[in-house]
């Protein structure tokens, strides 16, 4: 990437981060549990918190949800497209979401409101970061690190589809 950043989180405090949330919340995974990431954002989160599981004794089942409403844009477009479902029905089922970035918190309103309404028992939120205008509104779960108000890139976040193999949480330098 051409683009200039700013490192805000290194590779290493997320694993640290990583290895905490995840003994927590192995400790309130039941066995019938499905952890689903959001698409595209989470999956290289959503890889670290599985394997963070596993480190801790749980191996749940795990699914995908591919939701957009960026686009290209920095700016949120406001309606949430269902790019591509869920693989397996989740009723009656505890659920984690994985998501990358929590910001105008649309995203992740809708996907707890479309699992619910898919019948999920239980609906928990499992964030990596959190921008100062979600922390305005229900706290997740599980949160990994609140982030300044700047575009963030890396570890799973894309600027333009670019970027999301950067191991270190960045900001776009404006
Ligand atoms: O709290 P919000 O304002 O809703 O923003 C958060 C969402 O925005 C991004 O998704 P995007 O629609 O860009 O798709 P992507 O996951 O493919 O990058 C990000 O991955 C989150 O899912
Ligand atoms: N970076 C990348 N994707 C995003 C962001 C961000 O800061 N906010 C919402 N989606």
């Amino acid at each position: 990437m051409t683009t200039q950043l700013d490192i805000l989180v290194s590779a290493a405090q997320i694993n640290q981060r990583v290895e905490e949330l995840t003994a927590e919340i192995a400790d309130r995974l039941d066995e019938e549990a499905v952890v689903i990431g959001l698409l595209q954002g989470a999956f290289v989160f959503m890889a670290d918190v599985v394997r963070g599981l596993a480190r801790h004794g749980k191996t749940p089942r795990t699914d995908f949800l591919w939701l957009s409403s960026y686009g290209d844009s920095h700016e949120s477009g406001g309606r949430i497209n269902v790019l591509a479902d869920l693989q397996k029905p989740i009723g009656g089922r505890q659920v984690l979401i994985v998501d990358d970035v929590y910001d105008t918190g649309r995203t992740i309103l809708f996907a707890k409101s479309y699992l619910a309404s898919k019948g999920a028992r239980e609906v928990l939120t499992c964030l990596l970061a959190r921008k100062p205008l979600a922390a305005e509104l229900p706290a997740p779960d599980y949160l990994g690190f609140d982030l300044p108000d700047r575009f963030l890139v890396g570890y799973g976040l894309d600027d333009a589809g670019r970027g999301r193999g950067l191991p270190d949480i960045c900001a776009v330098k404006t």
